[in-house]
């Protein structure tokens, strides 16, 4: 377990007292808007910032703890740090920046050269110097050097916000396998809502300072507290589901998840894969009694848990289901005709499933479609789909404006 429980107050004002639990796996997302205190946690557990009080562990080391006067240097921390900018030496050849902190480190070499070369597809740069490098290049090996220093834990502030959208969709999917084939713990800032979607595994969302909730995606971003911080973005439902078969004829795969299957088109996953599904309130229509002469391939029956007011004519209907809540937004005039109230039992219906393909928002070859809590390697996905998606095996990418 990552645990920080610190504050700081600094000359500007600000004042920071956060205190998050993050496990030692996966991707844990520091979330929140511009100023909420993100890059001051994240220096402070690399040790570039000392807090006023507070206590900092990574799993049995203690980096910080002011009572018991520890404020570990930050060379033995051993932390990968990536910058938004990539701050690659100019005069060193692409090989020297990533051999710079394998030649630091006097920590056991479990991350190998060859390895991350291959995993970053930078091969072809070593012998090339930073300047001819696009953006997205130079943040990859930015990646690989911090890799390459051996650390127990990456930290990665913005890595993605000074490339542009089409370069954030190319280095998504490298994210994704560093996150799925390496077995280090990763806090990662953003405030990109689709990038927290696409990686994360758990999420600490900050407003002004403080932690204002904390634990695993689905559960934190389902939180009506995060509205102010998330803002109007339809996050709608996320299913962790598992992929159970493809059908290349058809261009469709299964998922399953704890209430049944839904058909989606073409995973670029294996079969036994996880994947994460992200199904929009918006593109979610409810039946009084089992849909049988429509087009849709995925219903879902559940019952429904509460019933709120939205903005304009509209109202969320959220259903109870083993797997979480599936949340639909209906118009309130429906929610009359239909007579629906909590404790109804109601199908849902979800159409136009497909892969979301464009992280982004824009389209991105080989970009994976998923973004679950896994320790499988990810395959890219072949000739993915180019419309937009209402179930979306989420990448990101802006919802389109429609409903159904
Ligand atoms: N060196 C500094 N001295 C005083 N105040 C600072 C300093 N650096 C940052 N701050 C203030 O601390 C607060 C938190 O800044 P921080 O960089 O942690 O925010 P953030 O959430 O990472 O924002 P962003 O998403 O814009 O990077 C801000 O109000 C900022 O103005």
């Amino acid at each position: 377990m990552i645990e920080i429980d610190v504050s700081l107050a600094r000359s500007t004002g600000f004042h920071l007292k956060a205190d998050l639990r993050a496990p030692e796996r996966g991707v844990t997302a520091l979330f929140g808007r511009s100023g909420c205190g993100k890059t001051t946690i994240i220096q402070m557990v690399a040790g570039s910032l000392t807090p006023d009080s507070g206590h900092i562990r990574v799993g049995d080391t203690v980096f910080y703890d002011r009572q018991a006067g520890v404020n570990l240097p930050m060379e033995q921390r051993a932390v990968g740090y990536v910058f938004q900018d990539a701050r690659l030496f100019p005069h060193m050849t692409i090989e020297n920046n990533l051999r710079y902190g394998e030649r630091r480190t006097r920590r056991p070499r479990t991350i190998q050269f060859d390895a991350v070369v291959e995993m970053l597809g930078v091969g072809h740069l070593l012998k090339r110097r930073p300047h001819t490098l696009s953006g997205g290049e130079k943040q990859r090996i930015a990646i690989g050097r911090a890799l390459l220093s051996q650390p127990r834990l990456l930290l990665m502030d913005e890595p993605l916000a000074s490339l542009d959208e089409m370069r954030k969709g190319e280095i998504l999917p490298y994210l994704e396998r560093l996150r799925d084939e390496l077995n280090l713990p990763i806090l990662y800032v953003s405030h990109s809502i689709e990038e927290v979607l696409r990686l994360a595994d758990a999420v600490a969302a900050l407003s002004d300072g403080k932690v204002i909730a904390c634990g695993p995606l689905a559960d934190v971003l389902s939180r009506p507290e995060l509205l102010p911080v998330i803002g109007r973005f339809d996050i709608g439902t996320i299913l962790d589901c598992t992929v159970t078969a493809h059908d290349p004829d058809l261009g469709l795969s299964t998922v399953s998840f704890a209430d049944g299957e839904l058909r989606v088109p073409l995973v670029g996953r294996p079969v036994g894969a996880p994947a994460r599904a992200r199904i929009r309130s918006r593109d979610v229509s409810l039946s009084l009694s089992r849909p049988m002469d429509v087009s849709v391939t995925n219903r879902i029956s559940g019952t429904i848990s509460a019933i709120t007011r939205a903005e304009g004519p509209f109202s969320e209907v959220e259903l109870a289901l083993s797997a979480g809540r599936l949340s639909s937004l209906v118009t309130q005039e429906s929610v009359l005709r239909l007579g629906l109230e909590p404790g109804m039992q109601v199908w849902a219906m979800i159409k136009a499933v497909t892969v979301d393909s464009r992280p982004m928002g824009f389209h991105s070859p080989g970009a994976e479609i998923v973004s679950p809590p896994a320790s499988r390697p990810a395959r890219p996905a072949a000739n993915p789909p180019q419309d937009p998606p209402a179930l979306r095996l989420i990448s990101g990418g802006n919802p389109p404006q429609g409903r159904t």
